[in-house]
């Protein structure tokens, strides 16, 4: 320590001693205590009766687990009449409670942890407090101010004295009020002495940090007890420095002296009994009696320490959360909170960065398997999360038979290196070298995994390391990577860690199963897997910016029961209004009776988009979009509907008949996002493409459906991908495949003219936007090479004869109006092929066929006798015969309306629920 000046000596010297004069081991020692009594006869000898229950339970004569519960519950009451014999009187166990910043911010939040500690009379209590919310950082900053010499420091500490006052005066009147201020001022004027000190010396060592910082746990633990004795309960103050004692192990780290800390107890007790024990967290000595502090989350140490010195029944960590969710509630809005953990899971939660316990402060409970409870103080109706020993979590609720893994976790910015070469294998010390240099360079291995055939060893680092862990690498193995035994130190930037946390996955076995399942249903690739032979847990490494959506779907898959779909849905026109409405209709029931979760994220038309991040209200939807919509932009749309959600599948309907949005399918694939359309223009384009489109989606693991581009809602695709899925050979698929055009010559009888049963089509919805594209048979020539490429023939549209019904001068009509008006005009050449097809006993019907074994397609209008099937339909009615190997004789034959909204919708909307029952639904 280097003083500048005799000044500061002398300040140092006189604060020095009167802060560190402390000398507990100084106080007369009494016999043994009631704390010693309660060791003895009450708590040891309860666990000690009750360890050897449940050891013999488990090597006993029945381990089988309702024996094992019922035995459990027996020696349940064995231990209270073991504790009736000994006639130990009532409030002689002890809990710890422990009350952090947040709990202790304001006088309101001081009165209402003095009034839960004092309402509850079933036990003796220690209280451990931290500082008032900020006072710490106060006081950090009060030291840094001393030490860049910055005179502001005055100024914040009249802050911190003015903070502590105003709660005193709201909290406390009387001697209470007197005693606490003329300690406040005693400890100010000091602290103030001594800060002017450190601004003097320019330097404050860590000692007289810690000494500073204590203050604010000092202020809140005496304002804390002064509440609770004028409640008029017996309380005491602890300041923690006379009992705990710890040694420093490193910078942020101390080793608790539990023996000399007992020793302390004992004297502080005898001279200060009383059931209700407030102490001072986060602070403590070193052995020689020099302030210290436990460092990070202290206060949650102080109690658990203080709990294994108690051996108490039970530390509750107060806090303001319900208890340990599943997963990040800031990224998984569905995560549950956990009713218990087992000292290991609450272990491997915390490492992974879930805002649990540090594991450090679990290890002083679990020695003597005192439960952990971490409880909400702003609901006090929220049982909390218990962290115990695993078996005793089993006992308290089924939560763990219910699901092997308790949670997950993330880590963030993390990097992998994977260093690779032949020269690896069967040579003893690589991994040593490997990380010895990874060591040198002070970084951490998050995760390590290599398979056995030793070609490669692969690690993560935090990201901010990697750089000098690859350079450390490159020097260390230099030789061998010029020799070529290692072949790459590569480095696999912008990763993170995905943990999935469970004791009792070690013992069932499909749970690494499940979860890799889940994720490559979500379209997530791992880039690295390890597992301890604890199987405790499970971690993969993933891209960062799959990181969230990996965490959200193996967190639906193992909590979620509903099968969740975010939808976005392209072209809320007719077919896709009418979807829309549907969905509105069905969403309940779905939900309630199949556990289905359809979410429509958005809805985009060619001019305005509507947005949701929590899925739209469909029973206003057209409102919505007409007085929330924004211009459309199908880049941001794919963005909101896929990416910006805690929903892990995502689906596209596309409910065009737009080539430009069919041209996006194979990108959507490609990025995990199912296909459902009844847009026909991605399966009849060009070959090439659509074969693209379909190997894509093959090797994904995302689906892409379009039952109605055929047929509408009759089931041909599905019936025709069956067929040939169980091994049936198509040789000829025949039928009226349009919905337009079947009601067209169904209803062009008597003296109707052409034109106007176009019209009536049109207006029923059967036709596509522009009717030319019925009356051309483009769109049965698209249907006819739809079902051929599924019957595996490599056609293009145009090697399909088509005979169009469009009059040769229409086609080029500017507009689908126009086209309507002057259809009329032409009237006289359909009503002449009419008459002469009548003439003979025959009508006329639009055919399309698909003939397999010739491999070709034909479109037209053929004349069949009025006794034919085809001349039995009705109204938009399809009828689609398929003749197979197996249907050779009589072929299978599907017929039913096949245009229209309603059926359509229903047809996309039965595509919809098929991917739901693949993603998991139950059927
Ligand atoms: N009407 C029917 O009976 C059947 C129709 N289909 C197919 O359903 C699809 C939709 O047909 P309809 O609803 O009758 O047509 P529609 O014209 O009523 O609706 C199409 C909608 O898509 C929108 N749209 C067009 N291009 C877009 C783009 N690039 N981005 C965003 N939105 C765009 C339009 O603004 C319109 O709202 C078509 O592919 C059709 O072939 C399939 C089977 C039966
Ligand atoms: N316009 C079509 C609709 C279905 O694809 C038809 O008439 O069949
Ligand atoms: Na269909």
């Amino acid at each position: 320590m280097a003083f500048a000046s005799p000044v500061t000596s002398y300040y140092l010297h006189n604060l020095c001693s009167d802060a560190f004069s402390r000398e507990p081991n100084s106080k007369p020692r009494k016999n043994l205590t009631t704390l010693n009594k309660i060791h003895r006869f009450s708590l040891l000898h309860r666990l000690t009766i009750c360890r050897t229950d449940y050891f013999s339970l488990w090597e006993g004569r029945d381990s089988s687990k309702s024996n094992i519960l019922a035995s459990v519950a027996s020696a349940d009451t064995v231990l209270d009449e073991a504790v009736e014999r000994a006639q130990l009187p009532k409030g002689d166990t002890w809990s710890i409670h422990k009350f952090g910043g947040t709990c202790m911010g304001t006088s309101e939040r001081i009165r209402n942890v003095a009034d839960i500690i004092v309402k509850d009379e079933s036990e003796r209590k220690l209280v451990v407090v931290s500082a008032m919310s900020k006072v710490t950082d106060m006081m950090y900053d009060l030291i840094s101010k001393a030490q860049s010499r910055d005179d502001s420091y005055i100024n914040a500490l009249d802050a911190v004295l003015e903070k502590h006052t105003s709660t005193a005066i709201d909290l406390l009147k009387g001697d209470g009020l007197t005693n606490f201020l003329s300690q406040l001022h005693r400890d100010i004027s000091n602290l103030k002495a001594m800060l002017r000190a450190i601004y003097i010396a320019g330097h404050a060592t860590e000692s007289f940090s810690d000494f500073v910082v204590g203050h604010g746990e000092l202020w809140s633990a005496q304002l804390l007890s002064s509440v609770i004795k004028k409640n008029g309960s017996d309380c005491n103050c602890m300041d923690t420095r006379d009992v705990l004692v710890v040694n420093p192990v490193s910078s942020n780290q101390v080793d608790p002296d539990y023996l000399e800390s007992g020793k302390r107890l004992e004297i502080w007790y005898s001279d200060n009994p009383s059931n209700i024990i407030v102490a001072t967290g986060f602070i403590a000595s070193t052995p020689q009696s020099i302030p210290t502090t436990l460092k990070r989350d202290g206060s949650d140490f102080s109690a658990a320490i203080m709990g294994a010195l108690f051996r108490a029944r039970q530390v509750t960590i107060w806090t303001d959360v319900d208890g340990v969710y599943s997963a990040d509630p800031r990224k998984v809005s569905e995560a549950v909170i956990l009713k218990t953990l087992s000292y290991q899971e609450a272990w491997e939660m915390s490492y992974f960065g879930a805002n649990v316990l540090h594991p450090r402060t679990i290890i002083p409970v679990m020695k003597y398997d005192i439960p952990i409870v971490i409880r909400n103080i702003f609901n006090l109706s929220a049982p909390g999360t218990m962290i115990c020993r695993s078996f005793v979590c089993e006992n308290e609720n089924d939560q763990g038979l219910e699901s092997p893994v308790k949670g997950f976790a993330t880590i963030d910015h993390v990097a992998l290196v994977n260093v690779e070469g032949t020269g690896m294998a069967g040579v003893p010390g690589t991994a040593s070298s490997i990380f010895s240099a990874v060591k040198d360079v002070g970084a951490n291995a998050i995760m390590i995994s290599q398979a056995s055939s030793e070609h490669s060893v692969c690690f993560a680092v935090p990201e901010k390391e990697v750089k000098a862990v690859s350079m450390a690498l490159e020097s260390r193995f230099r030789q061998a990577l010029d020799a070529g035994r290692l072949s790459q130190i590569a480095v696999i930037p912008n990763c993170s860690i995905l943990a999935t946390v469970g004791q009792k996955m070690a013992s069932t076995p499909g749970v690494s199963a499940t979860l890799f399942n889940a994720l490559a249903k979500a379209n997530i690739n791992i880039r690295a897997i390890a597992q301890g032979c604890s199987e405790y847990n499970v971690t993969v490494v993933v891209k960062r910016e799959d990181c969230i959506r990996a965490l959200r779907a193996v967190h639906s898959r193992f909590y979620l029961s509903r099968t969740t779909i975010a939808m976005g849905i392209i072209g809320p026109g007719l077919i896709g209004g009418t979807l829309l409405d549907q969905l509105r209709d069905q969403a309940a029931v779905l939900k309630e009776k199949f556990n289905i979760d359809l979410r429509v994220m958005g809805v985009t038309g060619s001019r305005t988009m509507l947005l949701s991040d929590v899925g739209i209200d469909l029973s206003k939807w057209r409102d919505l979009q007409r007085e929330k919509g924004e211009k459309a932009d199908m880049q941001k749309f794919v963005q909101r509907v896929h990416g910006n959600h805690f929903i892990p599948n995502t689906v596209i309907v596309d409910c065009t008949s737009d080539s430009y949005v069919a041209s996006h399918y194979h990108d959507w694939l490609r990025r995990g996002i199912h296909v459902i359309t009844p847009n026909k223009k991605a399966n009849s384009g060009p070959l090439e493409q659509y074969l693209k489109l379909r190997d894509l989606q093959r090797q994904s693991y995302t689906h892409y459906f379009y039952e109605a581009t055929v047929g509408a809602g009759l089931p041909i695709i599905s019936t025709l991908q069956g067929l040939l899925e169980t091994g049936d050979k198509i040789l000829r698929i025949e039928g009226i495949f349009s919905g337009t055009l079947s009601y067209i010559f169904n209803n062009f009888v008597g003296t109707r003219a052409f034109s106007d049963v176009v019209k009536e089509a049109k207006e029923a919805g059967y036709t596509e936007p522009d009717p030319r594209d019925d009356l051309s048979g483009t769109d049965v020539a698209r249907k006819v090479i739809i079902l051929a490429r599924e019957s595996r023939l490599k056609l293009e549209l145009s090697d399909i004869p088509v005979q169009s019904l469009v009059p040769e001068p229409l086609k080029a009509s500017a507009s689908t109006e126009e086209f309507m008006q002057q259809l009329p005009t032409f009237d006289q050449d359909l009503a002449k092929q009419r008459q002469e097809a009548e003439a003979a006993g025959d009508v006329l019907r639009y055919v399309g066929i698909v003939d397999v074994v010739n491999q070709k397609g034909i479109v037209e209008l053929r004349r069949y006798k009025k006794e034919h099937p085809f001349a039995q339909l009705s109204g938009s009615d399809n009828i689609i015969a398929f003749t197979t190997q197996r249907y050779e004789k009589q072929p299978l034959v599907i017929r039913g309306p096949g245009a229209g909204a309603e059926v359509t919708a229903g047809g996309v909307f039965s595509d919809i629920l098929r991917l739901a029952s693949y993603l998991g639904a139950p059927s």
